[in-house]
């Protein structure tokens, strides 16, 4: 197992040599995506100084308020990832279509993200992150982004939270490094991340609980309760599966009367996340299968979302189906 302390750069390249056949394409892709966050950390460091903070004037393809904070990530993700030659296509939360970069004609992948993730607490100086999922190129047509979950070849997630970390899988483990900023490196500081088999906290959005559509949902949380389990809600889904990730327990944004389809986007919210919390030991459904066998219809599908550890969503399953 690699050092604690190993650079980022040097664990990438550590694993493709595991692979005789690599052409070292995938190397690029996640070295350009930790690039270009790096960046977007040293705003989000700087953000109440510089002219960064509130709304950009602007509704996204989601219909939601764009933040000038969103629109920057996403301007730097999509310099540095058109740029680096191994994307064929682009698809972003603040983009309405997805992009197909003039230099990335010859590129392996399509990269779907979400550039800045938990934008009503951008403000409050609360946790945020920048989500990512990464498929091979098919077809060469939009249709390269509407493949399942467990096709991915990476996915991860960068959170600015008390310090800059990057977690991410290529299906072999999860590991996490975190940004020494003295040096401007990610650092290995999470081998092998496995969630706990149980956990001690349940994260969701209870001020919708009248909303649920689900009667089992309410029972399952009161049982978790009587179990002695505590509450933690962020409201950056980034955050709060980190938190889940690294603690265990459950993380949900379900369904409700009004949205059939939950909150949170199929392709660069759910997707990945369940590919790492999978890829830890831990569980992700819809309510009906695991999240990583939903087959996307449409670039910004919303799904229902659990993720967590195995005692837990077993026990969700009991009592939603
Ligand atoms: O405020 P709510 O309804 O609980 O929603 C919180 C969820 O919305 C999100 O902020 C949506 O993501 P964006 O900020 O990228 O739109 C998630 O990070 C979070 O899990
Ligand atoms: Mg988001
Ligand atoms: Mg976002």
């Amino acid at each position: 197992m690699a050092e604690i302390g190993t650079e980022l750069t040097r664990f990438i390249l550590e694993e493709e040599r595991k692979y005789p056949s690599a052409t070292g394409s995938l190397s690029l892709a996640l070295n350009t995506i930790a690039s270009a966050c790096k960046v977007i950390a040293s705003h989000v460091r700087m953000a109440g100084l510089v002219d960064i903070l509130g709304k950009a004037g602007k509704v996204n393809v989601q219909g939601e308020e764009v933040q000038k904070l969103d629109e920057l990530s996403n301007e730097i993700l999509i310099d540095y990832l058109s740029d680096c030659g191994e994307f064929f296509g682009l698809a972003s939360e603040e983009l309405n279509e997805p992009i197909f970069p003039e230099k990335g004609k010859n590129g392996k992948y399509v990269i779907s993200f979400d550039p800045l993730d938990g934008s009503s607490n951008i403000d409050v100086n609360v946790s945020i992150g920048t989500i990512f999922s990464i498929h091979k190129k098919v077809n060469g047509t939009q249709e390269d982004f509407l493949q399942e979950g467990y096709k991915q070849i990476a996915a991860g997630y960068v959170i600015y939270g008390s310090s800059t970390m990057l977690v991410y899988t290529t299906g072999n483990g999860v590991n996490g490094f975190t940004l020494d900023p003295s040096v401007g490196m990610f650092l290995l500081s999470h081998p092998n991340i496995k969630l706990p088999e149980k956990g001690k906290i349940y994260s969701i959005n209870e001020a919708n609980e009248k909303k649920w559509d689900k009667e089992g949902l309410k029972d399952f949380i009161n049982t978790l309760k009587d179990e002695g389990y505590t509450s933690r809600y962020i409201g950056s889904m980034v955050a709060d599966v980190h938190r889940t990730l690294i603690k265990g327990g459950i993380f949900g944004y379900p369904s409700d009367k009004k949205n059939k389809n939950g909150k949170l986007r199929l392709l660069y919210e759910a997707s990945p996340m369940a590919f790492l919390i999978e890829q830890a030991g831990g569980l992700s459904t819809n309510g009906k299968e695991s999240i990583l066998n939903i087959k996307p219809q449409d670039i910004h599908q919303r799904t229902p979302v659990f993720l967590g550890s195995q005692k837990e969503i077993k026990q969700l399953l009991e009592h939603i189906c």
